[in-house]
């Protein structure tokens, strides 16, 4: 399976509206992939959280018409990042959306864990509370948004729900960016998962972003690493090498805390 991280600049000199014309094309041009993925709130901004109100979108906005066009167009399952959901009730989520290759919305995930602590996403937005995972031909994705990438609870749910690949679209800032890898590594040796950990280039809000996506084996070995601007990361990833890594090491046969054993 061939995945592409599209680790988009999210400068604000650019509007929401042509970063969205852009991002569709660039998703076309991945006809070679099976899997494409795009970073957290790559529209606005993860941490431009004066835009979320005005920037909000339903669930088949205008973000979610153009993704699935693009989808569709390449003939590959998109996971578009997130966008800001104005929910039916009026309230605002950081909302994942992940397309089938014939443009169809395959799943949703709204963000658990909001960052921000007394600011910005902590106190905008509502929180998701749902773990979620997604069947692709032979697979199964799990996933999880920028500062879930802390709590490993949802991570153990995600594997005991089946995952195999965890995918992390995120807006993580520079000044973290030694947690970034680390946590990503962390993942992927528990869960004896892939982890496609996509970030944002760029500054916004006067955070600089981190970009240095990144997609880790079950084994815990670094596949693929971009570098702090806008880059698309290839990589071929194998699904069977999940099993076979669990059956050698088979630790999560002995944990002893928790319900679910995958
Ligand atoms: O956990 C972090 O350090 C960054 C999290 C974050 O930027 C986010 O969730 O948007």
């Amino acid at each position: 399976m061939r995945a592409s991280l599209l680790q988009i600049g999210v400068d604000p000199a650019e509007s929401v509206k042509s970063r969205r014309a852009r991002v569709a094309s660039l998703v076309r041009e991945q006809t070679g992939s099976d899997l494409v993925v795009l970073p957290e709130l790559w529209p606005v901004g993860a941490f431009a959280s004066d835009l979320f109100a005005t920037e909000a979108e339903p669930l088949t906005g205008p973000t979610h018409d153009a993704m699935a066009a693009a989808a569709r167009d390449a003939g590959v399952w998109l996971h578009a990042g997130s966008v800001i959901e104005r929910s039916d009730d009026g309230t605002l989520y950081n909302t994942a959306l992940v397309f089938s290759p014939d443009g169809r919305l395959a799943a949703t995930y709204r963000k658990i864990h909001r960052f921000g602590f007394d600011q910005g996403e902590a106190v905008l937005l509502g929180a998701g509370d749902r773990a979620v995972t997604v069947g692709l031909p032979g697979t199964t994705v799990g996933l999880a948004t920028c500062y879930d990438l802390r709590f490993p609870e949802l991570f153990r749910q995600l594997t005991a729900a089946g995952a195999e690949l965890l995918v992390v679209p995120a807006g993580w800032p520079t000044r973290r960016r030694a947690h970034w890898s680390l946590l990503a590594r962390a993942r992927a040796v528990e869960n004896q998962c892939y982890v496609l950990a996509c970030g944002t280039a760029g500054t916004h809000a006067g955070v600089e972003q981190a970009g240095h996506s990144v997609v880790v084996d079950p084994w815990g070995e670094v596949l693929a690493e971009a570098g702090p601007d806008e880059e698309v990361l290839t990589v071929d990833v194998d699904p069977a090498t999940v099993a076979r890594t669990r059956a050698d090491f088979p630790v999560l046969r002995d944990r002893v805390l928790g319900l679910d054993r995958p």
